[in-house]
């Protein structure tokens, strides 16, 4: 399994310096947890990780290699999970879980699907369109992807965001048992992991004026 290393990032938006010269590694078999206010920059970091955007300056490493230069692999092995969850609403759960298979050159067989919806309690209902399904269901199905998708490298942005005690306690045995496995996860949350989740390394971004 691979790490990420972040080398001296500079991120800037409209004209406020983010982050400058920020440097960590994200090895493999750890959990990395993301803490910062409002506005701080997490979400613009994550984006970095993922090579979805480009930082002012610094570069992004997978397997010692710029990101920028392996995307194709690096992408191969990264689940990233947005703050929004990424859904077409007009779609069932399953459709939508096809449908990101598809986009992801994942295999998809109903059989597994309907696996990964018993684990996240959504039985019953995946054949109707997820906007009749509640904040914290919706955040199931966009979770799904975590049990889909082998990948080594999870990139997380509030994945708590709407779920009851038992889907944050799943959610953090999940990312325990991916970590133990060999795997890397940084995520962001406002409330702090408990020990279900596992030894976390903390990351701190201040807000800066
Ligand atoms: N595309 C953009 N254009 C201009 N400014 C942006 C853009 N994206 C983010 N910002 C600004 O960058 C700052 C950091 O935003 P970001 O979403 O990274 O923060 P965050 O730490 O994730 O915050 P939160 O905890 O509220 O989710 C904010 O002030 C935001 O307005």
């Amino acid at each position: 399994m691979a790490g990420l290393t972040a080398h001296t990032l500079t991120c800037v938006k409209r004209d406020r310096v983010l982050f400058a010269d920020l440097s960590f590694t994200l090895p493999a078999g750890s959990l990395t947890y993301l803490r910062g206010p409002n506005g701080a920059g997490k979400t613009s970091l994550l984006r970095l990780l993922t090579g979805l955007s480009l930082p002012d300056q610094g570069e992004i490493l997978f397997n010692d290699a710029p990101i920028a230069e392996c995307l194709p692999q690096f992408h191969a092995s990264l689940t990233y999970i947005g703050h929004k969850p990424g859904l077409n609403s007009a779609l069932s759960a399953i459709e939508n879980l096809q449908y990101w298979c598809a986009q992801h050159s994942i295999g998809f067989s109903l059989d597994t699907a309907y696996k990964v919806l018993t684990i996240l309690g959504l039985v019953g209902l995946e054949d109707i369109p997820i906007r009749m399904l509640s904040a914290g269901q919706q955040r199931r199905v966009a979770l799904a992807r975590l049990w889909l998708k082998s990948a080594d490298v999870w990139i997380l942005d509030e994945p708590f965001t709407a779920l009851d005690v038992n889907g944050i306690k799943l959610l953090e045995t999940h990312m325990r048992s991916h970590v133990e496995q060999g795997g890397t996860v940084i995520t962001t949350s406002h409330q702090a992991l408990s020990e279900v989740a596992g030894p976390v390394t903390l990351l701190d971004l201040e807000y800066r004026i």
